[in-house]
């Protein structure tokens, strides 16, 4: 068996979010959140779930962090709930809300793990929604204020800050498509909404270095590598289109301070303007120290006028293997994806801030969770991320997705990311055979093919 050992210093994570496993959703203070309402909203979620109580990590996460510590885990990525800490977006501070986040982050320095934390994971205070939400510049204002009270409490104990956490699902699912909070349906409000989410990225990082802090930052982005259904010139440029469309519209600006021209083009004539002022891009295109990169899968697309604005239709590969979620398995989309954002951008160091599947774990009659899926989708994509490390790529962490089973967003609780077993009936953890796996991989920091 050929070992692949990974550089003595990589990180070995996890990942969750505040909305997804706090529950506490109106307690101790907390103000409410766009997924509050919108989890509460009739027909939004699957099975009508919400994440009120969720895996009651607020009342747990000690135990939480005793099963992260059992792992071996080098590092923990979660996310501040910014309704928790102000819950009204902006002025007064929740005293008993931040109290949780420097006790969680205690208990992690205290069992040897590095917090890495997301100041922005989609929960927005609704009180700012009701003044227009990511669609209001304003917005990027009191987000800069937020995190600078986090800066300011957390800053000199945390080594990793990411501001955003897939900006391109904020925008589009959540303000275009309708689908997730606060479930508007409106194409150019979603292109308002993509630029302030970024221009706040980029105050966000002015800020940080302004207060001089030890850590390093950057920003998470959901990138899907898109790969043309034939060789045929339409195809070729549809797959262009696509990758304007999910990954280029926020890496060009970030690492080059501009948008993609053909693509803005076409929303110019097809959807409309969106305001952008003068150094705004300036702004966005601040150095930053990292790209996080959640991976998940790849698309395959066609030419088809007919289909939506681009033209372009998604189809699903015969003879693949999907996942829970309809995602197709394809490992070396990861490795094509770290080669491509290496040579097109450069990035200083990357972090591979989420990767994982779900897929339908069940308690078997010996008590333990047998999710041997699950281990061979982590293992072929760690191959692959080895793979580009081999090939000069500076990827320095792999954080699973997720630490814990949770509430994976219009899907509820029907969808299992975990490496623990979650049962919601009693709150019980059960670590599967993959949190076991993970444990060995991080001991040994090498993978076996
Ligand atoms: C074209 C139409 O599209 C409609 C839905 O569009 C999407 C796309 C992608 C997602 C998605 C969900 N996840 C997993 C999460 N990552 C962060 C963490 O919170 C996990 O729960 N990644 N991507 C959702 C919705």
């Amino acid at each position: 068996m050929h070992r692949r050992y990974f550089p003595e210093d990589f990180i070995w994570g996890a990942a969750t979010a505040s909305y997804q496993i706090e529950g506490a959703y109106n307690e101790d203070g907390k103000g409410e959140s766009i997924w509050d309402r919108f989890s509460h909203t009739p027909g939004k979620i699957l099975n009508g779930d919400t994440g009120d109580v969720a895996c009651d990590h607020y009342h747990r996460f000690r135990e939480d962090v005793k099963l992260m510590k059992e792992l071996g885990l080098d590092s923990y990525r979660f996310s501040i709930s910014w309704p928790r800490v102000l819950p009204e977006g902006k002025g007064q501070v929740n005293e008993k809300g931040l109290d949780f986040y420097k006790q969680l982050v205690d208990q992690l320095l205290k069992a040897g793990i590095d917090p890495a934390i997301t100041l922005y994971h989609w929960d927005l205070p609704q009180a700012l929604q009701e003044k227009g939400g990511w669609a209001n510049r304003d917005t990027a204002k009191y987000f800069v204020e937020y995190a600078n009270l986090i800066f300011k409490e957390l800053g000199d104990v945390v080594p990793l800050w990411i501001t955003h956490n897939e900006p391109w699902v904020v925008s589009f699912p959540g303000h275009a498509f309708g689908e997730h909070a606060p479930g508007i349906k409106n194409y150019q409000t979603a292109l308002q909404v993509a630029h302030n989410l970024l221009l706040s990225h980029g105050m966000a990082v002015q800020s940080f270095r302004q207060l001089g802090l030890p850590g390093k930052i950057g920003i998470t982005l959901n990138l899907t590598p898109v790969y043309p259904f034939s060789d045929n010139e339409a195809d070729q440029k549809a797959c262009d289109l696509q990758d304007a469309f999910i990954n280029r519209w926020f890496l060009d600006p970030i690492f080059e301070g501009s948008y993609p021209e053909e693509l803005h083009q076409i929303y110019r004539k097809k959807v409309g303007e969106f305001i952008i002022k003068n150094d705004d891009l300036e702004i966005i295109n601040q150095k930053i120290d990292f790209l996080g990169i959640n991976y998940y899968l790849r698309l395959v697309v066609k030419h088809n006028p007919d289909y939506n604005i681009f033209g372009v239709e998604t189809v699903k590969p015969e003879g693949r293997e999907y996942t829970e979620m309809g995602w197709e398995v394809y490992p070396e989309g990861l490795y094509d994806l770290l080669i491509r954002l290496h040579k097109d951008y450069a990035p200083e160091a990357l972090y591979i801030t989420e990767n994982g599947a779900a897929y339908q774990d069940q308690i078997d009659a010996d008590g333990r969770v047998h999710d041997q899926k699950r281990i061979a989708y982590l293992k072929a994509h760690l191959k692959n991320a080895h793979r580009a490390i081999e090939a000069g790529v500076p990827v320095k962490g792999y954080y699973i997705w997720s630490l814990m089973d949770n509430f994976e967003w219009a899907f509820g609780y029907s969808k299992r990311f975990g490496l623990i077993y979650i049962n919601y009936d009693n709150q019980q953890r059960i670590l599967k055979d993959s949190a076991y796996w993970y444990r060995t991989i991080i001991a040994k920091n090498y993978i076996e093919d």
